[in-house]
Order: structure tokens, then sequence, then C-alpha cells
């Protein structure tokens, strides 16, 4: 036997093998998908992904091996999406402004298999989930610039649904303008009011009218339609791809760092992860809040998060919201939960995520 041929045998030892053990992984991977399609859970789990990559590169000997067997895994679990996602059957995902608004493409990147829908506004998405004629709906929480998108905190507290998952993605934004257009042609720019405010620096040089619109890609698709070069609106480079615009400036917005949170509603609960969130209320008496906060101290909980919005049908009385580190599961969390009922109105768990850190 010459070389080529010892080695051939020896790869068909392998891919026997290595057929073998697909077999096994797909028949684990069909237990996963009978148990997403039952509890309502998404295919993709990024995080999950992220660590599978993470504990199988570390295996390798050979460190030249490990983008080449990155490729493998990746490809893997790409398999295995397709074939929940044969199993489970397509589902269907909302997501709020319409398409190239960055509520798109976060839903694209959470549900690349599923079927999407635009709606016009927050509450529409609830709205479509609660009622059943969406499974999930994917909409803006929170933007590391700018703070909480306090519409959506409020409908989690009205609306019997849940976080399903959280997702940061990071945001740039661009200065789209009809091709050909140079800075100087520019009277006016349009976009979503948390993008003008992300991007306040770059505008504070110019003497431009800045111009609040619904969202980032409807004010793109505006200007494309007005065919006007004196026009300019900010939004995502695939905005511009999507509405015939060129991109004149990139990346103008403030901090490199902006990255907004998306959350995925449900009415499912996700019940794993290192993080969960909490929505409660308070009698109007003098040191309640003090002693919730008491109360997540001793029970041990790192708190990474507190927000306190208006409650709509009591003016001047508040509700809170807090993001703690902790696993839903622990039966230490659970007694936190009694205690905190005891001491609130109402408490609403919300539901787990993993947060990375640092
Ligand atoms: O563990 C899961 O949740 C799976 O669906 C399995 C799997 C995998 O094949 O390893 C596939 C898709 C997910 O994005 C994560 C991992």
């Amino acid at each position: 036997m010459d070389q080529l041929e010892q080695a051939r045998v020896e790869i068909n030892a392998i891919d026997k093998e290595m057929a073998a053990l697909f077999e096994r992984r797909m028949q684990a991977v069909n237990d996963v998908a009978a148990y997403k399609l039952a509890h309502q859970l998404p295919i993709l789990d990024v995080s999950r992904e992220q660590a599978v990559i993470r504990k199988n590169l570390e295996y390798l000997q050979d460190e030249s091996l490990k983008p080449y067997f990155q490729q493998v895994l990746e490809m893997m679990m790409q398999v295995s999406r397709d074939f929940q996602k044969h199993k489970i059957g397509q589902r269907c995902v909302v997501y709020p402004g319409v398409e190239g608004a960055f509520s798109h493409i976060a839903a694209k990147q959470l549900f690349p298999e599923a079927s999407l829908h635009q709606v016009y506004t927050f509450e529409e998405a609830f709205q479509a989930v609660e009622c059943g004629e969406a499974e999930f709906g994917v909409v803006p929480f929170e933007n590391s610039y700018t703070g909480e998108v306090g519409e959506v905190l409020d409908h989690l507290l009205y609306y019997d649904l849940h976080i399903q998952d959280v997702y940061d993605l990071k945001i740039q934004q661009n200065l789209l303008v009809l091709p050909g257009t140079d800075l100087a042609d520019i009277k006016q720019v349009y976009s979503h009011p948390q993008a003008i405010s992300q991007s306040r620096k770059f505008l504070d040089c110019y003497h431009w009218e800045v111009i609040p619109y619904t969202n980032t890609a409807t004010a793109a698709k505006y200007v494309s339609e007005t065919k006007d070069p004196s026009k300019a609106a900010i939004a995502s480079g695939e905005t511009a791809a999507l509405y015939g615009l060129e991109i004149l400036k990139e990346h103008i917005n403030t901090s490199d760092q902006n990255t907004t949170r998306f959350i995925v509603i449900s009415k499912q609960m996700r019940s794993f992860g290192n993080r969960f969130h909490i929505l409660f209320t308070l009698r109007h008496d003098a040191g309640q809040l003090a002693k919730v906060m008491q109360l997540i101290a001793e029970y041990g909980f790192n708190m990474e998060s507190i927000k306190s919005r208006p409650l709509h049908d009591q003016p001047w009385q508040y509700y809170f919201y807090v993001e703690l580190d902790g696993n839903i599961a622990d039966p230490h969390t659970a007694d936190l939960l009694r205690a905190l009922e005891k001491q609130c109105e109402k408490v609403k768990l919300l539901g787990a995520f993993n947060a990375r850190k640092g």
C-alpha cells in the first residue's frame, strides 16, 4: 500500500466512527428539539454555542488545528439547527419597525430560521405574542448609552409575558445620504431620538436641523423616497443597502461601546442562566424600598441593575425592575422570591438569562 492509500484507509476508519458519533449527537439534538417545542424555546442559543466552541477547542492538543476545528463545530451546530427547524416547524417572530431597523437585525441574528414579521409599535409586538399570533417578539430593552426603553419595561409589567432571552447588539450609527451627496448639501437629518442622542457629538459639529423620526430605518426610507439631497438619515449600514442610500460618514455614535440590549418576549419563561430579572411594586409607605434592598443583600444576591418607572394608573407611584446574579432553579432564589412576595405588593419574575461578565 502506498502512502496515499494508507492515509485513506485511516480516514475511512475515522469517518465510520464519526458517522456513529454523528447519529448519537443527532439523537440528543432530537431530544433537545422535543424539549424546545414543548417549552416554546428558541432553537438558537448563542451563549450555549459559544460555550460548546470554547470547551471543545480546549480538548485539542495541536494549536494550529483550532481554527479548522472551530469551523467544524460551527457547521455541526448549523446542521443541528436545520434539523431542529425541520422537527419543530417554522416559528413566527415579530419585531417592531421596518426591515433594516435594529430590531430586525437582532431578530434575524436570534432567529435565523424563523419567519419574521414586522409590526409598527412595541405594544403591537406584545399584543401579537400575547394573543398567540406570534411565538416570540424581539424588542429593544436598554441602550448602554441612552438607558432603558421605558415603554417596553412598562409593557412587561402590564402584559402577561416573560423574557425568554436577552441579546446584546453592538450598534453602529451612520450618516446615510442619496448617492453623490456631499456634507455641504445636507440641511436636515432624520432619525429616531435615541440614535440622535447617541450621535450628538457628531451632530454638534454641523448646523443641520435634526428631526426626530419613528425609527432609524423609516427615516432612511423617507430620505430615499424624497430624492432630496439636502436630507440625510442616521441608521445602520444594512439600511443603506436596503434603501439605495450611501454611507457618507461611518460610525458616528459618540461611544464605540454603544450596545443595545434586545429581549425576546414570550408566554414562556426561561428558567436557566446565571442572572434573572424581576419587577415589583410596593406599598406607598416609608422605607419599603429600603426593606427590599435589605432582603436582597441579606439573601446574598448581587444586584446588577435597578430601574424605576411610574405606574400608569397611580400618579406619583412607581414600580421597580431589578437584575440579580443567581440561578432561578436554586432553592435559595425561591427563598428570596417568597420573602419578596411577603414584602411587596406584586412581584413578577421575568425570567433568567446568561449574562457575560466583565
Ligand atoms: O443545546 C441546545 O440548545 C441546542 O439546540 C443544541 C445546539 C448544538 O447542536 O449543540 C444547537 C443549537 C443551539 O444554538 C445550541 C446548541
